[in-house]
């Protein structure tokens, strides 16, 4: 309701203006009286006829408005929670991150805020307008004939007790309902995002039958929601129906013992008429309250992930002197219990390269989300440039390093914006620059629109060592005072490695780099190595001292890293 705040002014224009549309209607059965009562008078009707038409233009008019204004107020207030929760979406912290499934936060922002529309909706107009409406042609009905008004109230309390049996079931298959779209959205990005994979896998008949169980779980969860709103709606129909055969009969005996005039009785049933059409709107309005609440509630969940405190934006100056990365029997663990770093030392010195190498699983890409503050560590202490990184602001942290991942993501879009992502002020100049130390000059050169080609989503139109230096030229452009980079473990061909070791030689110069390590040209280079086992540095060293002098660092040479 808060969030309806800052709609206010435009929420009362809406409401007063259907409300005006409905107190038209409302007058119109007293005027339909007067015109029967004068027809059996033979009196002159042309008043009350051009106050009819009169009436029913100008409530369509102020009725259509005012839907209008409040249907725009729905719209704009899914913007709003659009936008709250994707801004949540993008800090929320990586263990959250974890276990979030895409595919059900995309249904979270689509199908749930379309939902929490039809709510918005429901409620502005539906208990806005269709609340007065009713209590004002309920004081007409009295004021017509009290015989008749209790009499309709009695078959009314009948639908409030259908309701009251229905709408927690309506809301219960509801929240399944959207609980199985999500499902079925997640099931679907998981097969297309790995679409290969499947194919090269036969897996397709297997994936099939998934996605065809998530999508007929989908459908019958709709079906059970859609049979309890229909008998929920059909239930309370019925109810007014009842209501109206009712106010007939009784109505017809009192106007044969001259207790009530014709007109007096076409006037209330038109009330009764007008009577359905809020009642049932309020009624929908009930059934998209519990819809709708229920996807609030999905959407609501986004908003109460733990996520990063949002960070004040670093400021655009790049670069610096280069920063020396220590850690000092550091502790962690992604589970409880299942420590995968146990009292890890080592430093990495400033402006040289330093190598992580161990076996697959050993924490080494642990080592650089701890640096990056993704995680936090439980114990020890790990120093960036001699300062703590939990006494660094995040955003300057991160603004001070540069990041390749192991599998190098690239974002859809053109290369351009690619490598300005976080430099977005890089000059053409720097970008050339950039492009020549991660080799990619010629790439470049050849693509039909240089850096404004589109690269296809993940980058699928380049190769997997192009999009690897692609994310080195990113991480270069911000002139990084420490790079660290996951080394991918694909086999490169051997110009494109040669590339890759001439480029980290290169950024060696400017910044410090931390480089997990798959090959061996690369622990080679290395000015310092660092050989992870058991959560723990084993041996440091260069790779002569470390090849003659440590088990598992000649074994991984010879057995795991790729020459
Ligand atoms: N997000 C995560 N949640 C839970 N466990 C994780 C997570 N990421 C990694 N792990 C586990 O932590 C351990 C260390 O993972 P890490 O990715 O750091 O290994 P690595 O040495 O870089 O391996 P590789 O050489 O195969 O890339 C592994 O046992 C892995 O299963």
């Amino acid at each position: 309701m808060g969030r309806l705040r800052p709609y206010r002014g435009g929420a009362a224009v809406g409401i007063l203006l259907s409300l005006a549309a409905s107190a038209g209607g409302l007058v119109l059965p007293l005027l339909t009286r007067r015109l029967i009562d004068r027809v059996a008078d033979g009196g002159d009707v042309t008043a009350p006829v051009l106050m009819t038409v009169g009436l029913l233009a100008g409530g369509a008019v102020a009725g259509a408005f005012g839907w209008f204004l409040l249907d725009r107020i729905a719209i704009t207030l899914v913007r709003d929670a659009r936008r709250s929760l994707l801004s949540r979406l993008l800090r929320v912290d990586a263990r959250t991150v974890d276990r979030l499934q895409p595919g059900d936060l995309l249904a979270r922002l689509t199908t749930d805020a379309a939902a929490l529309h039809m709510l918005a909706v429901e409620v502005l107009a539906g208990v806005g307008t269709n609340l007065p409406v009713i209590a004002v042609a309920i004081t007409l009905m009295a004021y017509l004939d009290p015989v008749l008004l209790a009499v309709t109230l009695a078959v009314s309390v009948a639908a409030g007790v259908i309701m009251h049996v229905l709408s927690p079931r309506v809301q219960r298959s509801s929240l399944a309902a959207q609980e199985a779209v999500g499902a079925m959205a997640a099931a679907i990005e998981r097969a297309i995002g790995a679409i290969r994979t499947i194919r090269a896998n036969g897996a397709e008949a297997a994936e099939e039958a998934h996605l065809h169980a998530a999508v007929g779980l989908a459908c019958t969860e709709a079906v059970r929601t859609s049979a309890w709103s229909t008998v929920a709606a059909r239930a309370t129909g019925m109810t007014f129906q009842l209501a109206f055969v009712a106010v007939l009969a009784v109505g017809g005996a009192r106007v044969a013992t001259e207790q009530l005039t014709v007109g007096a009785l076409v006037a209330f049933l038109l009330y009764v008429f007008y009577l359905v059409m809020p009642m049932q709107n309020l009624v929908g309005a009930v059934a998209a309250y519990r819809v709708g609440i229920a996807s609030v509630t999905r959407m609501g969940e986004v908003l109460e992930y733990p996520a990063e405190p949002v960070h004040p934006a670093p400021g655009t100056v790049r670069g610096g002197a280069p920063l020396d990365v220590r850690f000092a029997s550091v502790r962690f663990a992604y589970r409880p219990g299942e420590e995968v770093l146990r009292a890890l030392s080592f430093t990495a010195p400033a402006g040289a390269v330093t190598a992580i190498v161990g076996r697959s699983g050993a924490g080494k890409s642990t080592v650089l989300d701890l640096i990056e503050r993704f995680y936090d560590h439980s114990a020890g202490e790990i120093l960036l440039g001699g300062r703590d990184v939990r006494d660094w602001p995040v955003a300057e942290l991160r603004h001070a390093i540069g990041y390749v991942e192991q599998d190098s993501p690239v974002l859809a879009g053109t290369l351009r914006d690619n490598l300005l992502l976080g430099a977005p002020n890089a000059g053409e100049a720097e970008i050339r620059e950039v492009l020549g130390r991660a080799r990619l000059t010629d790439l470049v050169a050849g693509l039909p629109e240089g850096l404004d080609t589109v690269v296809g989503h993940r980058g699928s139109t380049l190769s997997g060592g192009e999009r690897q230096r692609v994310a080195i030229a990113r991480a270069l452009l911000r002139k990084p005072r420490l790079l660290l980079l996951d080394e991918a473990t694909s086999h490169l061909d051997a110009e494109n490695e040669a590339a890759l070791l001439e480029s980290i030689r290169d950024i060696a110069g400017t910044a410090t780099v931390v480089v997990v390590a798959h090959r061996s040209s690369t622990v080679r280079l290395a000015d310092r190595i660092v050989v992870l086992d058991g959560g723990a540095a084993r041996a440091t060293g260069d790779h002569e001292e470390l090849a003659a002098g440590d088990a598992l660092y000649a074994e991984l040479v010879a057995t795991r890293l790729t020459p």
